[in-house]
């Protein structure tokens, strides 16, 4: 698992250490890793380390001093460095270091901007380190014409950030234009959680976590990402003596006359995900192309209360004018039990829900929600803050809720908050949203009354629900990626996303030793 912090929290962290007059050390131990860091990057890109020219942009703060100080390392390698101080005022001994080391030395003004920004376009690395996690908004006056001057440019070599991004806000991601994207961030202590939520995901690039020390005081993380073993451990395995209602039975109140194929594509990715069977409720003329395409499917045109399932899917083809379907949907999330509620669900909810029902709209139908709260919000104010936004809509509707996005993100009322990036640009397909809320109530029908596997795991009981939807949502997207990468990594249709589940589900379940301990000791005959 990947474990997120706030600023603040690595802040405070840092204090104990700092208390003890150990400041220095810290700063030396994150300038050495952001330095190998820089050495590993050119060397894979088959740079010549003596000679590669090194440009640092350095601020007022530590942040700026943690460049120095790398850069420092990196002159001492024979590298051709290159500082730019883009405050007032620079870290003493950072930049002292960097002098001794031979590294040159520019302050930023309006006459040497343009050349300054040149020179940084045409270097195999730039560093920046104008602002880290003390920053108080984004980048001003000068050093945002610089930043705005070499995002502009056409970049000869790569940039690695020092702690994240400057401009991008380190607790919620939100990004103040201009920010430099980076191919590399380099962070300190622990991963910023705004590096993990979109817009700032998309200017960190690939991110590195240099330990230095603090770690033992770090608080529970303010954002967490599943990993494969922690998927495995997630994954729920079927019992030797299974049978199907055992295992599992989802109930599905999908697709319209207009919208059919998301009945199916729902259904195909409930039926790929591991349930032990789906029960489809809807019109006549959708439950027959349910069954013509999914035989496994058992369709009615009951009710819910009729219906004896053990979670359910609602919404997804569903539209405002589809009663029959919406009045399923309401009596499904009136019910007890789990539901994940999609698309044409939306709309319909009660005020106050409860954690065991999963909402998953995207970035617009999360605006739409928030309108209904009274909350002033549109598609793009919402992708502008992914992280805030994810949790403002749990903590007010008391739901899970799994905002979708290239950087899924999901928040428990008042609890734990995911975010999961598994997948590929591909998987924003028509289609691709209802094989998601298939397969997420698919885990949710066979793991959500598994309380005790959810608490020796470390997750608490309402918080379960929160880690079944990250695990939908990390399913969801490799298997997107798999089926990418079967077409030697072009386009995907949603129904292959649902294809490529069960070979995923496989490859994630072979991480676990408890996994395979499951499926040796219940499903294989002992020898
Ligand atoms: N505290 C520590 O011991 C450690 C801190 N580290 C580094 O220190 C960074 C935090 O350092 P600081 O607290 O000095 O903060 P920053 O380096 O982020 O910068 C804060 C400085 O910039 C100014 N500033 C704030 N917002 C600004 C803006 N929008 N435009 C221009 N200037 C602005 C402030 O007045 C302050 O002088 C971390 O991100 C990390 O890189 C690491 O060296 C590890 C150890
Ligand atoms: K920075």
């Amino acid at each position: 698992m990947i474990s997120a912090y706030t600023g603040t929290q690595v802040r405070a962290a840092e204090e104990p250490l700092l208390a003890a007059g150990l400041g220095d050390a810290l700063m030396q131990r994150a300038a050495r890793g952001l330095a190998n860091a820089v050495v590993h990057e050119l060397k894979d890109s088959g740079t010549r380390l003596s000679g590669a020219r090194v440009v640092v942009l350095a601020g007022k703060g530590n942040n700026g001093g943690d460049g120095l100080y790398a850069a420092a390392f990196l002159a001492s390698r024979g590298m051709r460095t290159t500082a730019v101080l883009t405050g007032d005022a620079a870290h003493p001994a950072g930049l002292a270091a960097f002098e001794r080391a031979g590294g040159r030395v520019h302050r930023l003004t309006e006459a040497a901007l343009p050349g300054l920004a040149a020179e940084a376009a045409a270097a195999d690395v730039v560093i920046d380190a104008v602002l880290g996690t003390g920053a108080k908004g984004g980048l001003r006056g000068s050093a945002a014409d610089l930043i705005q001057a070499i995002t502009d440019a056409h970049l000869h070599g790569f940039v690695v950030a020092c702690d994240l991004p400057s401009g991008v806000d380190a607790d919620t991601g939100e990004a103040a234009a201009p920010v430099l994207p980076a191919d590399l961030t380099v962070t300190f202590g622990g991963a910023k959680s705004g590096l993990l939520a979109d817009p700032g995901a998309d200017y960190a690039g690939r991110v590195l976590v240099v330990p230095i020390g603090i770690e033992e005081h770090l608080p529970e993380p303010a954002l967490r990402r599943l990993e494969g073993p922690d998927l495995a451990r997630l994954l729920p395995q079927p019992a030797r003596r299974a049978q199907k209602y055992s295992r599992g039975v989802l109930g599905v109140v999908a697709g319209s006359e207009d919208y059919p194929g998301a009945a199916v594509l729902a259904c195909r990715g409930a039926l790929a995900a591991g349930v032990g069977m789906v029960r489809y409720l809807g019109p006549p003329s959708v439950a027959d192309l349910v069954r013509q395409s999914c035989p496994e499917v058992v369709c009615s045109t009951g009710t819910v209360a009729e219906s004896r399932v053990q979670a359910w899917l609602v919404g997804s083809g569903m539209g405002p004018h589809d009663h029959e379907q919406l009045t399923r949907a309401r009596d499904a999330i009136a019910s007890d039990l789990p539901v994940v509620a999609d698309a044409g669900a939306l709309p319909a909810l009660p005020a106050i829900l409860a954690p065991h029902v999963v909402l998953t709209p995207h970035a617009g139908e999360l605006a739409s929600l928030f309108h209904r709260l009274g909350r002033g919000e549109n598609r793009e104010s919402v992708e502008a803050a992914t992280l805030g936004a994810v949790r403002h809509a749990a903590d007010r509707t008391g739901a899970t809720v799994l905002l979708k996005g290239a950087t899924t993100l999901v928040a428990a009322p008042w609890g734990a908050t995911y975010s999961q990036a598994d997948g590929t640009p591909w998987l924003a397909t028509a289609g691709s949203g209802d094989v998601l809320a298939g397969v997420i109530g698919a885990l949710l029908a066979q793991a959500g009354s598994d309380v005790g596997r959810f608490r020796q795991l470390g997750v608490e009981p309402d918080g379960r629900w929160a880690a079944i939807a990250a695990l939908g949502a990390a399913l969801h997207g490799q298997a997107g990626r798999a089926a990418s990468e079967a077409v030697s990594g072009g386009p995907i249709t949603a129904g292959r996303v649902a294809d490529a589940l069960p070979e995923t589900w496989g490859k994630v379940s072979m991480l676990s030793n408890y996994g395979a301990w499951k499926r040796n000791s219940h499903s294989q005959p002992l020898r």
